[in-house]
């Protein structure tokens, strides 16, 4: 990341010297600095860089230093704000009144000094000012000579911390969507005011065809190329050929299709962005790049219908490692539905992990499975499963092959595989020839199951008009079937696509009262998921871009939204998110 979004932490203090700010400066300066190291070291940008927090040089205690923090800030690229205090200050005087910053307070809760009663108050402030802000205040009271954050409090900061830098990451970045709709497949509609009210974000389309200009011109890095595309040939072993006795699936073909679909992923990549090395061959148009966050691909069918269709590039992009051993996952949409991407990218800024892209494609109820296979579901499947799997491509990271000290299968941060991880995920995994009925210009599809019993958290972000965008959230797990169970079912779903089986916490009630109804629930045909149970945060990191959560399963207690929430309603917490959000509008508009 070129220009990174910082978190700013404004110290605030009572202004009556003689007695009382003098007393204050020491610990509303510790409480910053410990605010700081928080911060700095448990969260980090997608690209694996620690969040950088600055402090302002000063203590605020009137509109003067509050004016001075923000021109300070200002040059230091702040886009979030943490201010702290131990005691009462004047609210009007030193919040930060900045309308784009996402903002916090951390009102210390000890009794020497009013700390929480200006948190209070200056709630007060923000909420009559239309200037939302998160609220942190530590249930138990402590001394005002302890140092440390108490838990409840880290938790609140971390997750604010998290999310705000999430919302900064994506500001003045691109949408790179390649084509245009795929299929009738609304998600793939690209709405440009959405992303740029909602997001900050700039939309761009590219035509398929500059990938095939890229290639005949030679727009590529020969030298990475040779070295990309023997790292393939020995890493991507072929799996199961659904159609062996069709020309298209001569050796012949089949070679020149694996060079396609290498070049092609270098290409999309290049576009997205950028790369020097193309500048040194007399590039430098495509050397910039478009400044892609996430993209997507349209794919079928005009391209598919007589080109390798882009599983690969998918599937690749979208890891935590290439050729080129672990790097940060390109965020890159099947079917170029950028909802969908969208999705995952809110997942990737948040854990700095690969997500997943699927269809949701069958509930198997546990009769329908027994009558199929003849097992009967138990465990977490016992109520039944839904069936995740996308139409040639998943990250390899979704095998569940990479694994942590206890050997349990996980999907990392990309800065934390090991190479013995990404061999284990490579393995996993094996390409199928396209399945030339639906892709009659060939390609290879990635093809495995998630073989571990993971926390995930199914995402899906909708544009519904009447409403705008809304957000559903599913926390639950990746299930493991029996080998036979699992080939029965994927070889008639489809034997050579990515399938996780997936299976959320359900409560009996609403859309999550069984499995059946999250599926009948859910907005459309796809959805994203991620590693982690991080549905908490999704929900602060939607009411930060004032985008309701109109479907979830976080307990109550988990969810922190700004402060002025609580006066659209406490007794139903959706409908005051709604209306919050509707009261609102989008960030930038
Ligand atoms: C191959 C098929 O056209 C699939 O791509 C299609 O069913 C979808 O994935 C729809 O989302
Ligand atoms: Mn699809």
């Amino acid at each position: 990341m070129k220009n990174y979004p910082a978190i700013g932490i404004r110290p605030i203090v009572d202004s009556r010297r003689l007695g009382i700010r003098d007393a204050l400066e020491g610990k509303v300066r510790e409480m910053a600095e410990s605010a700081k190291k928080l911060i700095q070291e448990n969260v980090f940008y997608a690209d694996g860089t620690p969040v950088r927090v600055v402090i302002f040089s000063g203590s605020i205690a009137g509109g003067e230093e509050a004016a001075r923090c923000e021109a300070e800030f200002f040059g230091e690229h702040v886009t979030a704000t943490l201010s702290v205090t131990p005691s009462w200050c004047y609210p009007l005087e030193t919040i930060d009144m900045n309308p784009l910053t996402i903002k916090a307070i951390w009102g210390f809760n000890g009794t020497e000094r009013p700390g929480a009663v200006y948190l209070a108050s200056a709630m007060a402030a923000h909420n009559q000012m239309r200037r939302p802000c998160f609220s942190i205040y530590g249930r138990d009271v402590q001394d005002m000579e302890e140092q440390e954050i108490p838990n409840d409090v880290q938790e609140k900061i971390l997750r604010f911390a998290r999310c705000a830098t999430a919302v900064g990451q994506m500001q003045n970045k691109s949408y790179v969507g390649f084509g245009a709709v795929s299929m009738g497949i609304m998600g793939s509609f690209l709405d440009p005011s959405f992303y740029a009210q909602y997001l900050g974000m700039r939309s761009e389309w590219v035509d398929m065809t500059e990938i095939l200009r890229r290639m005949e011109l030679e727009i590529y890095d020969k030298e990475e190329f040779k070295d990309a595309l023997a790292w393939a040939r020995k890493n991507c072993k072929e799996g199961y050929d659904p159609n062996p006795e069709q020309r298209a699936h001569s050796r012949q073909q089949k070679d020149e299709e694996w060079e396609f679909v290498v070049k092609m992923t270098m290409i999309v990549r290049d576009v997205m962005l950028g790369n020097e090395r193309l500048a040194e061959l007399g590039f430098t148009e495509e050397a910039l790049g478009r400044n892609g966050i996430f993209g997507g691909f349209q794919g079928q069918r005009m391209w598919t219908d007589y080109k390798p269709n882009a599983d690969f590039t998918e599937a690749i992009l979208n890891s935590s490692f290439d050729w080129n051993g672990k790097r940060q996952p390109l965020i890159f949409a099947t079917e170029n539905d950028n909802l969908n991407g969208l999705s995952m990218l809110f997942g990737n800024l948040l854990t700095g992990k690969a997500s997943g892209f699927s269809d949701v494609r069958c509930f198997w109820s546990p009769e329908a499975i027994k009558r199929v296979s003849g097992w009967e579901p138990v465990g977490k499947a016992a109520k039944g499963l839904i069936h995740l799997i996308n139409s040639g491509s998943t990250c390899l990271d979704a095998t569940g092959k990479a694994t942590n000290e206890a050997g349990a299968g996980v999907m990392k941060p990309w800065w934390e595989m090991k190479d013995a991880d990404i061999k284990a995920c490579l393995e996993a995994t094996d390409w199928c020839p396209a399945e030339l009925c639906q892709f009659r210009g060939g390609g290879y599809s990635s093809h495995f199951k998630t073989d571990a019993e993971m926390p995930l958290t199914m995402v899906r972000m909708n544009l519904v008009d009447g409403i705008g965008p809304v957000m559903q959230i599913a926390e639950g797990w990746s299930v493991v079937l029996p080998e036979e169970v699992h080939d029965k079912i994927d070889i008639r779903t489809d034997p050579t696509w990515p399938t996780t089986w997936f299976v959320p916490r359900t409560n009996g009630s609403k859309a999550f009262r069984d499995v059946y109804s999250v599926m009948a629930n859910w907005g459309a045909n796809h959805g994203a998921f991620i590693h982690g149970h991080v549905g908490a945060d999704l929900i602060t990191l939607s009411s930060m871009l004032r985008i309701p959560v109109t479907m979830h399963n976080i307990e109550e207690e988990k969810i922190f939204r700004p402060h002025v929430w609580s006066s659209f309603g406490t007794n139903d917490l959706e409908s005051a998110d709604r209306e919050a959000c509707r009261a609102f509008g989008p960030l930038y508009r």
